[in-house]
């Protein structure tokens, strides 16, 4: 495999030797000239969606109507599961999102075949500022959420950087940001879960009714209920973010800075790593704060500027360095640049050329590359890219990222630390009490010469299964059934399973996430 993968026409030059379907000249301009298509037609595409979705939730938020909405909404998904009742409980149920819409790598098998129950609830409910939650639908975008209560001069504690994910998948999977070492996992800053059962009946559960179900419907994949209401947190947001840019030039330096700011700093509301090579990273850390220092202002959402990884790069091997960035564009910083999946789909992307005047339209939508993606450059992104992020225990990080530059010896390597609470549910942290642990995240070409879609991942999730780690199942998992039980614990689960009479009614996790139900 070639080495020369820096800006992206790595990926490029591998299928070039490696895949025979790129043969015909209309696979060779499908991967060669991808951006030709996604800034003439994608990009533009995605603008328009964009307004689209924000003028309406706009419109509805000001008309007030969801809340009034809503209960019918809720009951529309309580007559198809009672019409799937009546039908003889033939096919289990899935929700009927199609799978192009979801922030995953493929699309999930099962659609096609199980009965599609529409969930379509995506607006914002309530904003309780007295009891300090808003209580939205599941459909509800990261992005949308932010748009609504940052004005208002509030925020939910973690809010998941990509703009399209949902509330309903970041609960039914995981979410994380780099608030997670204070206040956890996304299911954490979540009050209480509404949902439709097997039998049609609509549940409320939190951690004081229905406690056993509230523990178990965060990793359960829609495979317990349907969402249809949930109550999340929300804090107080000041208007800009105090960002700290840290070099670190060894692996030793890059595991201890990022450990104590993230252990004994207890005042960092937000730490994050970025490693662009094993030896060479830069420590983040953030607080929000509501004026900025003169001179030190960088609004990063302006079109015009850098991709948000290449600006954290210029810091490296410089003296410690201080920023203010307006806190919603701190959220959404990896946004434009889809972390740095970017560079593979637009390789002269960040060339201030481009950026001056095409940057107002990116980045083009998750959704509409996946949907208009192909099977030529699914195959190349099969063979030839790594997408996956992995939980393990804080104490482990080192181990961790010597495994990855061995197996993958991809970068940047995304490091966000998160705080895993002892409570009940599919993660049980191995010692029984509260841990920290820290999500690596590796998305690009791999640059080994040994790369193997599943023997590598297959290696990476046994080290991973080792330290008593986890897997994000957004992404490719080839783990066996039993390797699957053995990382997640499914006491509990099994448990509800059987209490809400769901064995009819969902496929199990598994079922959903392992490489075998996905295209
Ligand atoms: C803080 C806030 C939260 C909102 N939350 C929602 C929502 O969850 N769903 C939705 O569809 N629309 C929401 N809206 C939109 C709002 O309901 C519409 O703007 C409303 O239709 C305007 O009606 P009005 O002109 O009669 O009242 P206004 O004169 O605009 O409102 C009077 C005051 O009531 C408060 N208020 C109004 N609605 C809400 C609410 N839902 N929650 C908390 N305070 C409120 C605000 O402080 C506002 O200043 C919210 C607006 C605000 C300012
Ligand atoms: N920073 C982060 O934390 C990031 C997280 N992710 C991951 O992305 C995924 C979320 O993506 P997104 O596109 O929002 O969600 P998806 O549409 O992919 O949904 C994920 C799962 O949640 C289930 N689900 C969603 N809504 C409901 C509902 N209302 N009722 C029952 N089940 C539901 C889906 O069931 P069904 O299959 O039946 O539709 C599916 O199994 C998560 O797995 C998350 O971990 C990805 C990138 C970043
Ligand atoms: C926990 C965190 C922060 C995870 C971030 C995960 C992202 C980097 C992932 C999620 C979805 C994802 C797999 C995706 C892709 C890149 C990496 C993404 C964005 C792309 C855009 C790569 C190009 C592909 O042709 C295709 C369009 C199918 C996918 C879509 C999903």
């Amino acid at each position: 495999m070639s080495n020369k993968t820096k800006n992206g026409h790595g990926v490029q030059e591998e299928i070039h030797h490696k895949n025979p379907a790129e043969k015909s000249w209309l696979a060779y301009i499908l991967i060669h000239y991808r951006w030709v298509f996604v800034c003439f037609f994608l990009l533009p595409l995605s603008l328009v969606y964009d307004i689209y979705h924000l003028a309406r939730s706009w419109v509805i938020f000001k008309l007030n109507s969801a809340p009034k909405k809503h209960d019918e909404r809720v009951k529309f998904v309580q007559q198809q599961v009672r019409e799937w009742n009546q039908q003889g409980r033939s096919t289990p149920m899935c929700t009927a999102r199609p799978g192009w819409q979801t922030i995953s790598f493929r699309q999930p098998k099962y659609k096609k075949t199980l009965f599609n129950v529409k969930v379509n609830l995506m607006d914002v409910l309530e904003i309780d500022t007295e009891k300090k939650t808003v209580r939205v639908e599941p459909l509800v975008s990261m992005g949308q959420l932010s748009a609504t209560l940052n004005p208002l001069g509030w925020t939910i504690p973690i809010l998941p950087e990509m703009d399209d994910l949902t509330v309903g998948g970041l609960i039914m999977g995981t979410g994380i940001e780099t608030s997670s070492h204070k206040h956890g996992l996304f299911q954490h800053i979540c009050v209480s879960y509404e949902l439709v059962m097997a039998d049609g009946s609509a549940v409320k559960c939190s951690k004081e009714e229905n406690s056993d179900l509230y523990y178990a419907i965060p990793w359960s994949y829609g495979t317990l209920g349907f969402l249809t209401a949930v109550e999340i947190k929300i804090i107080p947001a000041l208007q800009f973010v105090r960002l700290e840019y840290q070099s670190v030039s060894s692996l030793d330096e890059a595991c201890r800075v990022f450990q104590e700011q993230t252990l004994k700093d207890e005042n960092n509301q937000f730490v994050e790593g970025l490693m662009f090579s094993l030896n060479r990273g830069v420590i983040m850390t953030a607080n929000m704060v509501n004026s900025a220092e003169p001179g030190k202002l960088n609004v990063i959402s302006r079109w015009y500027k850098p991709w948000f990884f290449k600006h954290v790069e210029s810091f490296w091997g410089q003296e410690p360095h201080v920023e203010y960035i307006p806190t919603r564009d701190y959220f959404h910083r990896h946004s434009r640049s889809i972390f740095w999946e970017i560079q593979d789909i637009i390789p002269f992307g960040n060339h201030p050329v481009f950026r001056y005047l095409f940057g107002w339209m990116v980045p083009p939508k998750v959704s509409l590359l996946k949907l208009t993606q192909g099977e030529t450059v699914k195959e190349l992104y099969e063979n030839n890219h790594f997408i996956q992020d992995m939980l393990v225990p804080m104490t482990t990080l080192k181990d961790a990222l010597l495994c990855f530059e061995k197996e993958v010896k991809i970068y940047p390597v995304w490091l966000c630390p998160f705080k895993l609470p002892m409570a009940p549910g599919m993660l049980r942290s191995p010692s029984g009490k509260q841990e920290m642990y820290v999500d690596i995240g590796t998305y690009g070409v791999p640059k080994v010469n040994n790369f193997h879609p599943v023997e590598t991942t297959r290696r990476v999730e046994s080290f991973v299964r080792s330290v008593n780690g986890f897997q994000m199942l957004y992404a490719d998992s080839y783990m066996t059934e039993a390797e699957f039980h053995s990382m997640f614990d499914h006491t509990l689960y099994n448990q509800m399973r059987k209490k809400y009479d769901c064995d009819k009614a969902f496929p199990r996790v598994y079922g959903k996430v392992s490489r075998a139900a996905r295209d």
